[in-house]
């Protein structure tokens, strides 16, 4: 039998699963490691039958994909690795430049809308790749940067620039918090594997509890790779929650329904489902 192919965003906001796939939790599945950009166009193509997404593209996959249920990656208020830098304070920028991280899809849209709504601009966006070493490009007034990059401007920040953590200004916005990264399948697939599926389901939720479980051991395992401190990773970890209950729906809908009223996503999507058997 054929492994499902299974995207894995390979950013340290779900360093627990990864540990766990790294210790023999990843048994029966053909991982696929990458930015949320490319694995959200690979599931799209179907190339991959489950994976990790930006949750936008929950909204943008007209009803191709199913959501995997209790995981997710999102915070409650600040995130700290969705991070926008730019040379004024937010209320003073208009139609200048801002370049988007090309990794990134979720975040984008986020952006968008905060900027709209609260601070009544809307400046040129322009998505390019960009490294933290340059945070804002000299031909542009800010930059947006997600992940490990945007956690680690977070812990080197420059007098000279200003930061805004895009978890705190959403919730500052709609009083929520927000799901930036969700597990969805191809519809397909769920419905012609339902073994496989299950198994993906199970693998996800059980590597990420193990995981957490064993939280010391996870951040050891990257302490010798990445630029950050034990007591930063920790700290991290715990702005970060992988659990999806009705009540995280919320911030997500009112997410959609925002989009679409800016015109970036074409409707407001149902939630639907996957049908596992729950652990
Ligand atoms: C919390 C984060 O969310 C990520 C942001 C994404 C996006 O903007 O498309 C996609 C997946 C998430 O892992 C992060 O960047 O660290």
């Amino acid at each position: 039998m054929a492994e499902p192919r299974v995207g894995h965003i390979h950013f340290l906001n779900i360093l627990p699963l990864t540990w766990s796939f790294a210790h023999g939790g990843n048994r029966g599945l053909h991982l696929v490691p990458g930015v949320p950009a490319e694995l959200n166009r690979e599931l799209l193509a179907g190339r991959l039958d489950v994976s990790g997404i930006s949750s936008i593209i929950y909204a943008q996959g007209d009803e191709s994909l199913v959501i995997l249920p209790d995981i997710c990656v999102r915070t409650d208020k600040a995130v700290t690795s969705i991070l926008l830098v730019t040379k004024k304070p937010l209320e003073e920028i208009r139609d200048d430049r801002i370049i988007l991280t090309a990794k990134s899809a979720t975040s984008h849209c986020l952006l968008k809308i905060i900027l709209k709504e609260g601070y009544d601009a809307s400046p040129n966006y322009y998505v390019r790749h960009i490294v933290p070493q340059n945070p804002v490009p000299d031909d542009a007034a800010g930059s947006l940067f997600i992940g490990d990059d945007a956690l680690w401007l977070y812990h080197h920040r420059r007098e000279d620039l200003h930061y805004y953590d895009l978890g705190a200004e959403w919730h500052k916005l709609t009083g929520l918090g927000m799901v930036y990264s969700l597990w969805t399948a191809n519809r397909t697939f769920a419905r012609e594997s339902p073994e496989k599926l299950q198994l993906v389901y199970e693998r996800l939720v059980r590597g990420m509890a193990e995981g957490v479980a064993n939280k010391y051991a996870t951040i050891e395992s990257v302490r010798e790779e990445k630029d950050f401190t034990f007591q930063q990773l920790e700290e991290y970890l715990q702005v970060i929650h992988w659990d999806l209950k009705d009540e995280h729906l919320e911030g997500l809908e009112l997410f959609y329904r925002k989009a679409h009223e800016l015109n970036l996503i074409n409707h407001v999507p149902k939630l639907c489902f996957a049908d596992v058997k729950r652990i």
